[in-house]
């Protein structure tokens, strides 16, 4: 038998039947959810419906009570610990940037290539090639070639944004989990993030929370709603924005 056919499904990630409580509240309830590779995703819903819960199950920081949760078709994520699932490809931006402010754009860059490395290796380390490359290729994608050499802490919010995720891509990951990225960005900004995670999406796999739905509209993606823990919709963004229990629970208000 050949890996392909020992794979449970073709999804880059496969959510089913997961269950989670705290203290007895049910804050993930029989939630199901697949990305297939390549694909991106947006993750909308109300305060409190499990967007956070759920990024928290896929990277590991909250372990499922219930339900089966695949990488690749293959590993199960709910063995994992988080730092095993960021080096199988998981990549993660919090809401916050948290980019380090007193050093340039490029020193950031080559800081998170060189996460994984011991501080033997940190010291006397010196890029390779291939990694040069890809903080040219990264610095192209977040539009910050020219700026490469600024303080981080000078660059605008929307900047930062667009720094923390090339710190991601620098890891090379095959799933990208971002949380909220246009949250206080200027509307031009928020129209340059969608072109930047459309360009990214090119050869990543990404779901991304967002609450701006001028943004998501323009991402152009599929849309799943969160409520109470699990799907309450999903289809193009004209589906679930028509849908009216969306509307009811979310868009409505
Ligand atoms: N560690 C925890 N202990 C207790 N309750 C929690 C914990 N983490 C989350 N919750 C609860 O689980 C529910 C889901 O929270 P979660 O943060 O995942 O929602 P969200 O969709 O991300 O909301 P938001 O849009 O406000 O970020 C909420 O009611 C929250 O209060």
């Amino acid at each position: 038998m050949n890996a392909m056919e020992t794979r449970a499904t073709s999804a880059l990630l496969y959510l089913d039947g997961v269950h989670v409580s705290f203290d007895g509240f049910h804050a993930i309830n029989n939630l199901s959810l697949t990305l297939e590779p390549g694909e991106m995703r947006a993750i909308i819903g109300p305060n409190g419906a499990g967007k956070t819960t759920m990024m928290d199950i896929i990277t590991g920081k909250t372990k499922p009570d219930e339900g089966e949760v695949l990488f690749d078709g293959v590993t199960d994520l709910t063995r994992l610990d988080e730092t095993r699932i960021a080096e199988l490809g998981i990549g993660r931006k919090f809401q916050k940037p948290t980019v380090f402010e007193s050093q340039t754009i490029q020193d950031n860059l080559l800081l998170a290539l060189n996460v994984d490395h011991s501080v033997k290796g940190t010291l006397f380390w010196r890029e390779t090639r291939s990694e040069s490359e890809r903080i040219e290729r990264v610095l192209e994608t977040i539009r910050l070639t020219d700026a490469r050499n600024r303080l981080a802490g000078s660059l605008s919010h929307g900047q930062k944004q667009w720094l923390e995720i090339g710190m991601l891509l620098a890891q090379d990951p095959k799933l990208l989990l971002v949380d909220e990225p246009v949250a206080g960005m200027t509307d031009v900004e928020t129209h340059q993030t969608a072109e930047l995670l459309k360009e990214i999406n090119k050869d990543k796999t990404i779901m991304v929370v967002e609450h701006d739905m001028t943004f998501v509209r323009e991402l152009g993606v599929k849309v799943t709603c969160l409520h109470e823990g699990s799907v309450l919709a999903e289809g193009t963004i004209d589906q679930v924005s028509s849908n009216e229990r969306v509307i009811e629970v979310y868009l409505g208000r």
